[in-house]
């Protein structure tokens, strides 16, 4: 890195950190105690969470000077209203933390500033934002804010993503434990590598490996990933109380073409028709001209989030001193 950064000037670093729990719910300038509470947070997102502390305590042994701020996915879902946070379980599990959080929130933040801005007239609507990438989530916005969102306590629920189930019956895991014996360590193994888009297929975790192939298992793959997109959409239709607009976004939802058709056509009913041409040209508004409700392909920027949060927290605290690298 110091030779790659020979002739630039470091002023801090930007981390992405997927999970916040209840404690941050905005970006946050990394100390020691910070970083405790975030290894705390760990076996929340194991598949995530050691990665981004691994790439915090790296730096901060080769420059321990510059400031580091983490990024929360989680922070973006704060404005939920309690009933799309809470889990019907005991009152103690919750006030312990045991909640949805929701993820790829950064993703989101970026949609939201950047949708206004390509269309005005829907700074106010009712949006469903499909990021569709390895791991996949569904967020419900209204005027730019999370209204609902379909990842909880983990990256695990929601919709089916490269190797992960997404929704699933938690009486699956009881059956599992009691009647495989199955203990934590293999059920984490199952639940993050091997079951979703990789489990039902047989073939990949890769979205353009599926569609390429002939495998009918890499086909209900792709068919069960559509089907769940667009019935969860249609769910966060409902706690918005309505649908203004729908954005793909991230590597499937800016990419694959196909996939988006087949969840549109589920959607019709709601009013989403796309445009063929439009869609397979991936323009920034693939819906038909008679679409009531308008369809984008936004490319997301995680990064350019970071870089304006790290930014931001530098200016407040008056951190932006010179650096040298
Ligand atoms: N042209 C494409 N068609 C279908 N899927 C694609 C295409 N390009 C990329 N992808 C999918 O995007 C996924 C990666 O998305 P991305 O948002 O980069 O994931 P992540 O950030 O979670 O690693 C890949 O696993 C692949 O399945
Ligand atoms: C939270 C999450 O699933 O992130 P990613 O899409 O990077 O796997
Ligand atoms: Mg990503």
């Amino acid at each position: 890195m110091r030779h790659e950064l020979r002739d630039v000037r470091l002023v801090a670093a930007g981390h992405r950190v997927v999970h916040g729990g209840t404690r941050f719910d905005a970006p946050v300038r990394l100390t020691p105690a910070v970083l405790a509470e975030l290894e705390a947070l760990v076996p929340l997102a194991p598949l995530h969470q050691p990665h981004n502390i691994a790439a915090m305590t790296a730096l901060a042994e080769v420059y321990p000077e510059l400031p580091q701020v983490a990024c929360f996915d989680t922070a973006f879902h704060s404005t939920r209203p309690w009933q799309a946070q809470m889990f019907a379980l005991p009152r103690e599990l919750t006030d312990e933390g045991v909640r949805r959080y929701g993820f790829h929130g950064l993703s989101y933040e970026y949609i939201a500033q950047r949708l206004p801005q390509i269309a005005p007239e829907l700074a106010e609507a009712r949006v469903v934002v499909c990021h569709l990438g390895s791991g996949s989530s569904l967020c419900g916005m209204r005027a730019g804010r999370s209204v609902d969102t379909t990842m909880g306590f983990t990256a695990l629920d929601g919709l089916p993503m490269g190797t992960r189930p997404g929704v699933l019956d938690p009486g699956v895991l009881i059956y599992l434990m009691r009647e495989k014996g199955m203990g934590p360590d293999e059920l984490e193994r199952l639940l993050y590598h091997k079951s979703g888009l990789l489990g039902v297929s047989g073939v990949s975790n890769d979205m353009r490996a599926l569609l390429d192939s002939e495998n009918p298992q890499a086909a209900e793959a792709v068919e069960l990933f559509c089907f769940q997109v667009a019935k969860q959409a249609a769910g966060l239709a409902a706690s918005m109380g309505g649908l203004d607009a729908v954005v793909f976004t991230a590597g499937v939802g800016e990419n694959s073409a196909p996939v988006r058709a087949r969840v549109a056509e589920k959607l019709g009913w709601l009013g989403v028709h796309i445009d063929g041409a439009a869609n397979r040209a991936r323009a920034t508004r693939i819906s038909a001209a008679d679409s009531r409700v308008p369809v984008f392909v936004i490319p997301t920027d995680e990064e350019r989030m970071i870089a304006s949060h790290t930014l931001g927290i530098l200016a407040h605290s008056a951190v932006l001193s010179p650096l040298a690298a």
